[in-house]
């Protein structure tokens, strides 16, 4: 299952609140303005029954922790629904595939941040990916305190609480930006972009990015 088509895959990974779903709607508009065509999704989620498994996640469960296996288990179930139902259809048509989050989110928060066993990923991600990775992996870096203020600042104006995981502690938020610093200096896929920025300039660098895969 190496990535079959025309379609990009093209995935987008940061800590909470960096810029990821503004920056894939800026993404989509400008590759769309160059008459491609595009499908933004997100993870976990993306299709009916991956939304469902997303909301079963990012609920806080006051009454039952959820187990960290459990929630390795049901990403990677997710990801299975919504790779053979969307993702993989889309890019077999020749569609490009913006995804806010894929496996690296789960390398970073169920490896690096819950510190579970990295084969288990592994293993996971061979039977759900066998060897389908994105073509580019958009990395927006940015500090914990501006990334976790804007998440926050965000919620607070919708009127929205946190997530599960926006409860986690700082030392869990460190581990999961190493992860990603490790993964960005490991993968020649990834373009790591400094989303402290002002926008325009994140926007900028992006569509430079952009220009590289056409
Ligand atoms: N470079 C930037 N400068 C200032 N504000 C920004 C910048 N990028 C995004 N924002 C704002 O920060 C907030 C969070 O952005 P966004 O929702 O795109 O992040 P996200 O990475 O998708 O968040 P999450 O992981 O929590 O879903 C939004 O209110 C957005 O408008
Ligand atoms: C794909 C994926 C996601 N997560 C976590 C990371 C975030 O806290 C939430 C998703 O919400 P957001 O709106 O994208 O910030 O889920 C994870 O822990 N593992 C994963 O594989």
């Amino acid at each position: 299952m190496s990535n079959p088509s025309k379609g990009r895959f093209i995935t987008f990974e940061g800590g909470e609140g960096v810029g990821k779903s503004t920056n894939i709607h800026f993404c989509a508009t400008w590759l769309r303005d160059k008459g491609i065509g595009v499908i933004t999704t997100r993870e976990p989620g993306g299709t009916p029954v991956a939304e469902t498994i997303r909301e079963k996640l990012l609920k806080a469960h006051h009454e039952e922790p959820v187990d960290p296996l459990a929630e390795l288990l049901l990403m990677f179930a997710a990801r299975a629904q919504h790779l053979n139902t969307l993702i993989l259809p889309a890019l077999e048509a020749g569609t490009w595939v913006l995804c806010d989050r894929f496996t690296d989110s789960t390398i970073a928060y169920q490896g690096y941040g819950r510190q579970l066993p990295m084969e288990h990923i592994h293993n996971l991600k061979a039977l759900v990916q066998h060897n389908l990775e994105p073509d580019r992996t958009f990395l927006l870096d940015a500090p914990l305190e501006v990334g976790m203020g804007r998440a926050r600042a965000r919620a607070d104006s919708a009127g929205e609480q946190i997530d599960r995981f926006e409860t986690e502690k700082l030392a869990f938020f460190e581990r999961v930006q190493h992860g990603f610093h490790a993964l960005a200096a490991a993968e020649e896929r990834f373009a790591t972009i400094d989303a402290s920025r002002p926008l325009t300039d994140v926007q900028q660098d992006l569509a430079l990015e952009l220009e590289k895969l056409l």
